[in-house]
């Protein structure tokens, strides 16, 4: 075999794959705000599910080949985290929801990723936290739907889908955190 692809084989180990796709969402957080800044929403929806897909294959190759570390279970919600911050600010700047909902937000994803740092384990996520993620990603998305790909009918009925969403995200927020702090066992390795 050509040694120039044996070196790359040995290079791409899946660790290195699936750290690489969590650090590829952190990088991902940049472009995304530039395309909200510049009231680019098609493109911001396009790279937010880019993002979304390097969320769920970082997890699926983790389980698929067995390579669930305390690194990647601290790495891939703080990920999360610093992609999601941007757009949430956008949201209060757009007046889409209140202030106070993100500043709550925030502070608990602060507060949980102080209380992972101090575990050896890595804190896995909880399947409670995994839909408080995907609520959040789905609102922000809703939210921030692209006016062009619509009626003003249906944009207003994807919004309202949207601000219903970011409730039930704010809520899984709060209680996941609650879960994680007072019911430590419930968190699943995966
Ligand atoms: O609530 P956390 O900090 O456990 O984060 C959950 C992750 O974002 C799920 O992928």
């Amino acid at each position: 075999m050509n040694k120039r692809i044996m070196n790359a084989k040995r290079f791409m180990t899946w660790p290195r794959i699936i750290n690489g796709l969590t650090i590829s969402r952190i990088l991902l957080g940049l472009p995304i705000i530039i395309t909200l800044k510049n009231y680019n929403n098609e493109v911001f929806i396009f790279l937010i599910l880019i993002a979304g897909l390097t969320d769920y294959l970082d997890g699926y190759f983790a389980r698929k080949y067995d390579h669930k570390s305390a690194f990647g279970a601290k790495l891939d919600p703080l990920a999360d985290k610093i992609l999601l911050i941007g757009p949430m600010i956008w949201l209060v700047h757009e007046n889409l929801v209140p202030l106070w909902a993100i500043w709550l937000i925030i502070s608990r994803e602060l507060l949980i990723t102080c209380w992972r740092s101090g575990k050896t384990s890595g804190g896995p996520a909880s399947i409670q936290a995994k839909y408080k993620t995907t609520f959040q990603f789905a609102s922000i998305i809703l939210l921030l739907w692209p006016k062009k790909w619509g009626t003003i009918y249906t944009i207003n009925i994807i919004n309202k889908i949207g601000y219903f969403s970011f409730w039930i995200a704010l809520f899984l927020t709060l209680s996941s955190a609650i879960n994680y702090i007072f019911n430590q066992k419930e968190a699943h390795q995966n």
